[in-house]
């Protein structure tokens, strides 16, 4: 299983410009997360100072027990071999076919034989569709080419926890879904935590389990994705749904006039840039059949079914309705108490009876189609 992540009062500023401050959070071992927010608001800055490219001003960055924000050098060195980074444009050398970079970790930090170098190498291109181009350098191969080299780079050292800088960056929407899917499948096979930062909506609403948000030099929000896809906070709403309208603009923030004056164009018919209501949950990607469940995803919902009562009625609605009937008998959920029954703040009790024992019945794969009744809400998680 991936490593946890725990994060409390991260603070980052360079010289005067300030680019976060107090983040806490916790990256749940296993789970894949989301970090979203506007341009500018530190989440390359955010990634780069959890493997310690960059020295936070103030908090902690726990991993297994080690504070990489106050840690030596040495121990920084072990704790990083755990990270597997995919940089935004793959971060290739230009010079080296794909073999050779892929390689070029297992060469740099390991003993490994040339023989079983070429065992793992093979093995991650293949996980990551690249079979057969290991002699290309990475200027003769595609965009989305060059971020799944970068991926597969990514794994050769098995690591338990996988960071990805905008995978979807520079890719059509049909390579995004692809990446989407393979970062998923990736999940299923090696149970890394992930956490992945992107701008794209879609990858947001169907790859994770959690998502967080940077804004205003801040953590808006982090926790189980139906907490920020059912949000009605404004900067979150308007970032889901891409529009002028709210408190985000060019530079960050608008002043109150900025924003009436914006809302009387709208008014006055105007369009305000986005195409559809993007809130709402929508069906969770699962790994592509033949690949073995998520095994984070039964840790997740004993984890969020615990935390149930703390969140915001509209995510708890959510999550009851993502609610198999193998789950209801779990938590001691009734479909008395299910959603319609009870609307507002859920008492505890009537919800969150995690069993101490383990999952006793193989669940079912959840591209079952026996699971699938009409009008349920799909969005496993
Ligand atoms: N090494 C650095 N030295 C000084 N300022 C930096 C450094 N790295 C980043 N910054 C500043 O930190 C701010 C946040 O940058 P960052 O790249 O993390 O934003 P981002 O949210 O990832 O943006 P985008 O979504 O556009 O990629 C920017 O103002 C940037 O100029």
């Amino acid at each position: 299983m991936g490593a946890e992540v725990v994060i409390e009062g991260l603070t980052k500023s360079f010289g005067k410009q300030a680019i976060w401050r107090d983040v806490t959070l916790t990256l749940p071992p296993g789970e894949v997360s989301v970090m979203l927010g506007p341009s500018g608001t530190g989440k390359s800055v955010f990634l780069k100072s959890m493997i310690g490219l960059l020295k936070p001003d103030r908090g902690k960055c726990v991993i297994n027990g080690v504070d990489i924000v106050k840690c030596s050098e040495h121990k920084l060195y072990e704790i990083r071999k755990l990270f597997g980074v995919l940089f935004q444009d793959g971060a290739l050398f230009g010079s080296m076919n794909l073999y050779d970079n892929v390689a070029f970790p297992l060469r740099e930090h390991t003993k490994k034989s040339e023989t079983e170098i070429r065992k793992i190498v093979l093995e991650k291109l293949e996980m990551t569709g690249l079979s057969g181009t290991e002699k290309k350098l990475p200027g003769e191969i595609s965009g989305g080419m060059r971020k799944r080299a970068g991926l597969a780079r990514a794994l050769v050292l098995d690591p338990e926890i996988i960071l990805c800088d905008e995978p979807d960056s520079g890719l059509d929407p049909v390579r995004t879904a692809y990446i989407s899917q393979l970062l998923v499948d990736l999940n299923s096979q090696i149970d890394a935590t992930i956490l992945i930062v992107t701008h794209n909506i879609n990858v947001a609403r169907t790859v994770p389990d959690n998502i967080g948000m940077l804004y205003r030099k801040e953590l808006v929000m982090f926790g189980p994705r139906e907490v920020l896809l059912t949000s009605d906070e404004p900067a979150v709403e308007q970032f889901l749904n891409g529009s002028r309208l709210g408190p985000i603009g060019m530079s960050e923030e608008k002043d109150s006039a900025q924003m009436a004056r914006e809302q009387a164009h709208v008014d006055a018919g105007h369009h305000d840039g986005s195409t559809e209501d993007m809130r709402g949950i929508v069906p969770q990607l699962q790994p592509t059949p033949g690949l073995p469940e998520r095994k984070a995803v039964r840790r997740r919902k004993d984890r969020v079914m615990q935390i149930l009562h703390t969140l915001p009625p509209a995510a708890q609605e959510a999550i009851l309705q993502s609610l198999t009937p193998e789950d209801r008998l779990r938590y001691g959920v009734q479909p008395g108490h299910y959603v319609g029954a009870h609307r507002g703040q859920l008492p505890t009790e009537a919800v969150a009876q995690v069993p101490r024992s383990g999952w006793r019945d193989p669940q079912p794969r959840v591209d079952d189609p026996t699971r699938r009744r009409p009008g349920h809400q799909q969005g496993r998680s």
